[in-house]
């Protein structure tokens, strides 16, 4: 109804409309395409008052539709009428631009203009609200995280200490932290504001909701005072109680609370300085978190784990002790116990229990049951599984993904590619970007120990990396395959240090797609990747990976193929993964040429991502992601980038299956699913690839050099 009475709407009402929709989180596209048009088209924006435009441009900001014409109209006005805007409008505009992924240099230039030396006006949110947005707004150019804003804001803040709550004082120490980090110094000021706020926080004087607590751990630790994120850990959340969510701070239903990022940060730092005693502390007190014995049992497992990678025989069997005196034991434990070349019954039950592993929750937290899958894997694995033969863990996993639940790893048709990347290259050493129960690494690891390789996977989530690490050991391929603990932002720096250069020969990436190309383009920066080294990357399609495209499909240093598969545990579902040959050459390390139409795109498999998280893949199956799917392809062959490789799969025998590479000939598609799915027949193991018979572009390119003899 609005829209066909578009033409008789006034500033004031085009305003509140959207304002409105935006508040209540009605996002209805057609709506706010309509009337960005309208208002930029007739030039009503330009009679708009400064709060109803930092109302408009906070609503679509707020929404997520951003490639509209309005920011490009507002940023004009709030550089001719900036000096009319009150704090509220400066600080709503700051955030829109920055949220919407727009951070106009001008617009951030304007605005710190008016706010400067009248920033002890700013509310409280206002001002850290502000400071939040610059920080956000900080890519490319744009460097507003620099701004001397943010001296003048600490100046005023620290007589204010005590009047801060807990939301304010855990943005600080985030905000603060990341324009450090951004600016590679400290923000002048910063240590004392840091200081104050510990003290009120020690003395608990305020008290971190869960997400709070995650982001100053984090903030502390990132500015280099683990120590300080240590002793508030201790002092105010190892005692078991962990805080409850946030209200305001916890708005994605997918997401699981802040103890899967403090305990990210406190184990990937503990075990980055070899500190066993801190690492042993931690994964008892996550031990004590589950209702779970399987995953109790896997925290102190990764205990054990820990004493034996320091060299210390006495903590590992003391440990052991413990588990067996508790009744924690699994088959991943007598596995360690072999490793250390003892027998299970040479391990006496201990006198005492530390009292932390006798804790045990009432029922599955939230956090808990946020990995319910996981740990079902974890369950199945101990239960089916034969130690020290990987292909049983391998086809317990499957057997779960095929039969049970939807598992996002990489089985069926996505190994058979991943095989054979792995015939082709022969790495000696793979880097994987995301490990979730161990899966994929250990096939990988299983093919490349034949010439002395390794598999270093990085884990962000400290509970799937305890599950990985179990399911490993099962495997009987702790010796090959390394869990690097951590977000990968955090992880490379030190696989680099770890490694060397020019020493990852395979990398495969099965992290959020949208941040592939950045990570891609890292590797190169960093000198990472030998030379040639190859690229794998999943789940293209969907949620997707449009800026990654991009990249491997517009630059000249890669030699790529598209390859359409169906998704593992879901052949309804078609995916693309890509494959690309990286060489020193033009490009290496560049960036690639921007395009528009990639950043809608990406925002779109960023929302499906999220969804993703929260339900399953299956669940998203029909119009919308198969829509999103189409447009995605149609936009790429647009652009000159199709697939070229198919993975056909057929049955085997009574209960397998068998997949192979195809070759596409040009301008031909990939044949439509024709409802066979081999999870009806396929029992777990029983997936085979067929090996060779269809050259990668590069072998393809390759042959042909050798053939005109160059
Ligand atoms: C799709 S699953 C990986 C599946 C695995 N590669 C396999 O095939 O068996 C993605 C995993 O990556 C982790 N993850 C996502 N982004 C990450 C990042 N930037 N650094 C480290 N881990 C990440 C998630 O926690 C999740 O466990």
């Amino acid at each position: 109804m609005s829209i066909a009475a578009v033409a008789e709407f006034d500033r004031q009402s085009v305003s509140n409309l959207l304002w409105a929709h935006a508040t209540l989180d009605i996002v209805n596209e057609e709506v706010f395409a309509v009337f960005s048009d309208f208002t930029v088209k007739t030039g009503l924006w330009r009679q708009f008052s400064p709060q109803m435009a930092s109302n408009l441009v906070w609503a679509y900001a707020k929404v997520g539709i951003t490639d509209v014409p309005i920011f490009d109209a507002f940023a004009e006005y709030i550089n001719e009428r900036a000096d009319d805007f009150d704090t509220q409008n400066i600080s709503n505009c700051a955030w829109a631009y920055a949220i919407a992924e727009r951070p106009d240099k001008a617009v951030f230039d304007t605005l710190t203009r008016c706010a400067l030396g009248r920033l002890d006006r700013f509310r409280l949110d206002e001002l850290c609200g502000m400071m939040w947005a610059y920080v956000r707004a900080s890519v490319g150019d744009n460097k507003v995280a620099w701004s001397v804003l943010f001296e003048e804001a600490i100046v005023i803040l620290v007589p204010k200490v005590d009047s801060l709550d807990s939301q304010t004082v855990s943005n600080l120490y985030w905000i603060l932290a990341t324009a450090a980090h951004l600016r590679g110094q400290p923000v002048p000021g910063a240590r004392e504001l840091f200081d104050s706020m510990l003290v009120l926080l020690l003395d608990m004087k305020v008290r971190l909701d869960s997400e709070g607590a995650a982001m100053t751990i984090w903030a502390l630790w990132r500015v280099g005072r683990f120590l300080d994120a240590w002793t508030l850990y201790v002092r105010t959340l190892s005692d078991g109680r962990h805080p409850e969510h946030g209200k305001k701070g916890f708005v994605k239903s997918h997401a699981v609370d802040g103890r899967q990022k403090y305990y990210q940060c406190l184990l990937m730092e503990s075990e980055h300085r070899g500190d066993t005693a801190k690492q042993v502390y931690i994964w008892k007190q996550m031990a004590a978190d589950f209702y779970s014995r399987a995953l109790r049992s896997a925290c102190l497992n990764c205990a054990v784990m820990a004493y034996m990678k320091a060299g210390d025989r006495e903590g590992a069997i003391e440990m052991l002790r413990q588990i067996a005196r508790t009744r924690l034991g699994t088959a991943v434990t007598e596995s360690l116990t072999r490793r250390l070349g003892l027998r299970e019954e040479d391990i006496e039950p201990a006198d005492i229990v530390d009292i932390t592993i006798r804790r045990r929750p009432q029922q599955p937290s939230r956090f808990e049951d946020f990995h319910y899958k996981e740990a079902g894997v974890l369950e199945t694995v101990l239960a089916t599984a034969t130690p020290g033969d990987a292909h049983s863990v391998h086809a317990a996993i499957e057997a779960v993904g095929l039969k049970e639940v939807w598992l996002k790893v990489a089985g069926g048709e996505k190994a058979c590619v991943i095989d054979n990347v792995i015939h082709a290259r022969r790495p000696k050493r793979i880097l994987e970007y995301g490990t979730y129960v161990g899966y994929t690494c250990t096939r990988m690891a299983l093919q490349i120990k034949q010439w002395g390789g390794h598999v270093t996977s990085m884990e962000m989530d400290p509970v799937n990396a305890t599950i990985a690490r179990n399911n490993i050991e099962m495997a009987g391929l702790s010796d090959y395959v390394t869990v690097q603990l951590g977000h990968s932002d955090d992880s490379v720096p030190i696989v680099l240090s770890n490694y060397g250069e020019r020493s990852i020969d395979m990398v495969f990436m099965d992290q959020r797609g949208t941040k592939f190309h950045e990570d891609q383009k890292l590797l190169e920066k960093m000198n990472l990747l030998s030379e040639p080294a190859v690229l794998v990357a999943d789940n293209v399609l969907k949620p997707g990976a449009p800026y990654h495209v991009w990249r491997i499909g517009s630059m000249p240093h890669y030699t790529t193929d598209i390859i359409d598969l169906r998704e593992f545990g879901s052949a309804q579902v078609e995916d693309w993964m890509t494959v690309s040959w990286v060489r020193r050459q033009e490009g290496y390390a560049g960036d690639f040429q921007p395009q528009r139409e990639l950043v809608a795109l990406g925002r779109e498999a960023d929302r499906f991502r999220l969804r993703a998280m929260a339900t399953s893949m299956r669940d998203l199956v029909g119009d919308p992601l198969d829509e999103f799917a189409a447009r995605f392809t149609a936009e790429f062959v647009k652009l000159g980038c199709a697939s070229t490789i198919f993975v056909q799969t057929a049955k085997e025998g009574q209960c397998g299956s068998i997949s192979r590479l195809v070759r596409l000939r040009p301008g031909e598609v990939p044949p439509q699913w024709d409802g066979d799915d081999p999870k009806e027949f396929t029992q777990g193991g029983c997936w085979r690839s067929v090996i060779g018979g269809t050259p990668f572009l590069e072998q393809l390119l390759s042959e042909e050099r050798m053939t005109n003899g160059h």
